[in-house]
């Protein structure tokens, strides 16, 4: 039988801002690739809930809070034929508190067009391409 890793999930949120646009982040010196701009999130950790683990991961790097219930799940990617990470979409539209960059990490409200020639992180082109739909 072919070997079978467990998929590593991570979650990322399309959250939708003033006039169209879009929250991305660059992501901090350090980090696997570091420099390209990506939705928030990060790796569901173990026993977590998805949504849970979008609203942890956003707090953490951006100091705002989410409501769980009103994520909606809008795509899914993978980094085949690389590796095995599963990443979810959610979309949101509304937070609560200000918005800070709490790892030193560069952000900003971007439109679909801006966002076409920034360095995405890989999987994030295909998700922009659902953003635009
Ligand atoms: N958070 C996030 N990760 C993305 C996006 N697109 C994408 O390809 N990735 C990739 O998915 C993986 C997510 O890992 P991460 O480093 O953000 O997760 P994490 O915050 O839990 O990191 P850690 O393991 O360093 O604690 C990375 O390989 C990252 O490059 C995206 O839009 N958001």
């Amino acid at each position: 039988m072919a070997s079978n890793p467990t998929a590593v999930l991570v979650v990322a949120l399309g959250l939708a801002g003033p006039d169209g646009r879009w929250l991305l982040q660059q992501r901090p010196p350090g980090k696997h690739h570091a420099g390209l701009w990506e939705f928030p999130g990060g790796k569901v950790e173990s026993a977590e809930n998805q949504r849970l683990a979008l609203c942890r991961e956003v707090a953490e790097e951006l100091a705002i809070t989410l409501d769980p219930a009103a994520l909606s799940p809008a795509w899914v990617a993978d980094d085949w034929p690389q590796g095995n990470i599963v990443l979810i979409l959610y979309t949101a539209t509304r937070w609560q508190g200000e918005i800070v960059g709490l790892e030193g990490q560069q952000w900003g409200w971007f439109t679909l067009g801006e966002m076409a020639a920034l360095p995405l992180a890989p999987m994030d082109r295909s998700f922009a391409a659902r953003l635009a739909q």
